[in-house]
């Protein structure tokens, strides 16, 4: 269904973007004379894009059911639908959720990375790549409505946003828990996590595969903030509106220098960088400890 609807902002307030905030705080919402900004709901089967309220905000939801987990579909899915947004200079920031109850995302899809062929694994991995690179680099501004559970691939997704909130529910933990599954965290989610929650606190996290709890992760600075799980997407937007007070070209051109750097690390060696996951793994032990892990994911319900 085409939800088109056109609504005008005035043309001051993008040339100062921080107005905006200012104005509809005073309950400016008169459509007037300005630039078009479109708010219909896009989007594809596995990534549902809706406008928000709040003039230049949209809602990425991840719908991948039964756990969200990174397939090669999602991942092109979602770069895409990002390069839509970015490509529509009306939108400055989104919040990133999940429709799976319970879950964020399970992070990459085991189902990608066992019993495939050297050629599925290249061809994926370089999916999960551009993934991150494009998080990563983002001009808008990402906010993680960290609704449910958020291991391994799930928790880079959510490192690459510039705010992460979280449901403040038990059940749920956030980490980098790769050597759990006897594989390794390549270089640029090890960087992701450092410049989050620095070095110290890193390797400890990374050598022990740590899921933390939301108290312990907000403790670490893995998470911004936590609140009740019916309020983690409103609270995501109502920070984005407070990061939309900012002028845009200082804000990018600030993101840029602090995360150009790392983001080089691949973008210098992409190539290097497939060749050794698809080298990693093909590996018979490795193979074994996935096809293990999943068994023991399967047979959790049996
Ligand atoms: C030195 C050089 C190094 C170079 C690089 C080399 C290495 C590569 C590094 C790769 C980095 C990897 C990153 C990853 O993201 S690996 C994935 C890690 N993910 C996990 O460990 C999460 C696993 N899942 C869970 O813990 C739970 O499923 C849950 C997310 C907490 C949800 O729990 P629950 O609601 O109880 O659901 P179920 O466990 O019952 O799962 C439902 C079905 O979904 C299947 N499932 C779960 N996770 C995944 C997944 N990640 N991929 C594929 N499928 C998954 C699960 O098997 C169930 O399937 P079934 O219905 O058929 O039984």
């Amino acid at each position: 269904m085409a939800l088109t609807a056109v609504v005008r902002i005035p043309t001051r307030a993008l040339l100062r973007p921080w107005a905006r905030l200012r104005d509809s705080a005073l309950g400016w919402m008169e459509p007037v004379g300005g630039v078009e900004v479109s708010t219909q709901r896009f989007g594809s089967q596995r990534v549902l894009v809706e406008p928000a309220s709040a003039a230049g905000v949209a809602v990425m939801t991840f719908k991948n059911p039964p756990v969200n987990s990174l397939s090669l579909e999602l991942l092109t899915e979602l770069v895409i639908n990002l390069e839509k947004l970015e490509n529509d200079k009306t939108f400055r920031g989104v919040v990133l959720t999940s429709d799976c109850p319970g879950i964020f995302s399970a992070g990459l899809d085991l189902t990608e990375i066992c019993g495939r062929n050297p050629a599925h694994y290249a061809e994926y991995w370089k999916a999960v790549q551009e993934m991150w690179l494009r998080l990563y680099l983002s001009n808008l501004m990402l906010v993680a409505a960290i609704n449910g559970a958020c291991p391994a691939g799930g928790c880079l997704m959510s490192l690459t946003c510039d705010y992460r909130v979280m449901a403040d529910n038990p059940k749920y933990a956030i980490g980098l828990n790769e050597t759990l599954l006897g594989i390794v965290a390549p270089f640029w989610f090890k960087d992701t996590l450092v410049n989050t929650i620095g070095h110290r606190a890193s390797e400890r996290a990374l050598q022990l595969g740590l899921l933390f709890p939301p108290t312990e992760a907000l403790q670490v600075g893995m998470v911004d903030r936590l609140v009740p799980e019916d309020q983690v997407q409103s609270t995501a937007l109502s920070v984005l509106a407070q990061w939309m007070a900012i002028p845009d070209h200082a804000r990018q051109l600030t993101k840029n220098m602090m995360r150009k750097p790392t983001a080089d690390g691949l973008l210098k060696k992409r190539d290097e960088d497939i060749q050794n996951f698809v080298s990693f793994i093909s590996r018979d032990s490795i193979q074994k400890s996935l096809q293990m892990y999943l068994a023991k994911l399967r047979q959790k319900k049996g």
